[in-house]
């Protein structure tokens, strides 16, 4: 995994301890799980917004906030970044479009 979302991870574990009122993460634990998954809501569409404006650094901007929000909601469920990556290691090399068609569900 890439050192800034170990890092990262490191510190979401440690806010699930801190002062809602000192930390954006904590805050999010506090409010809930409505409120992280209203933040990705909100953030998927603002990376929408901004793939449609055609601007980069937009779109690296409200991608990284996507990915962020996304990683509090992993943390605040008990998996991890890592859980994601096997996922994805996992399908590599099938085709999204043989996958489909094996689906059970
Ligand atoms: N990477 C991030 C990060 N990316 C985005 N954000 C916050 O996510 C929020 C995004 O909200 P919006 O863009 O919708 O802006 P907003 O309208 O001000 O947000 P709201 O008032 O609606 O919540 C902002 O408050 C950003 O500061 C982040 N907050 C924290 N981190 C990382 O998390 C660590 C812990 O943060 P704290 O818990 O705040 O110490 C930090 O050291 C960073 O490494």
């Amino acid at each position: 995994m890439s050192n800034i979302l170990k890092r990262l991870e490191t510190i979401l574990q440690q806010r699930k301890q801190d002062d809602p009122t000192a930390s954006y993460v904590a805050s999010l634990y506090d409010k809930g799980l409505d409120t992280i998954l209203k933040k990705i809501g909100e953030e998927a569409t603002e990376t929408v917004i901004a793939a449609k404006s055609g601007d980069k650094t937009q779109i690296i901007y409200e991608t990284a906030d996507l990915w962020f929000h996304s990683l509090v909601l992993l943390a605040q469920q008990d998996l991890s970044a890592d859980d994601v990556l096997k996922e994805l290691e996992r399908r590599f090399g099938l085709s999204g479009l043989d996958e489909k068609a094996n689906r059970t569900k």
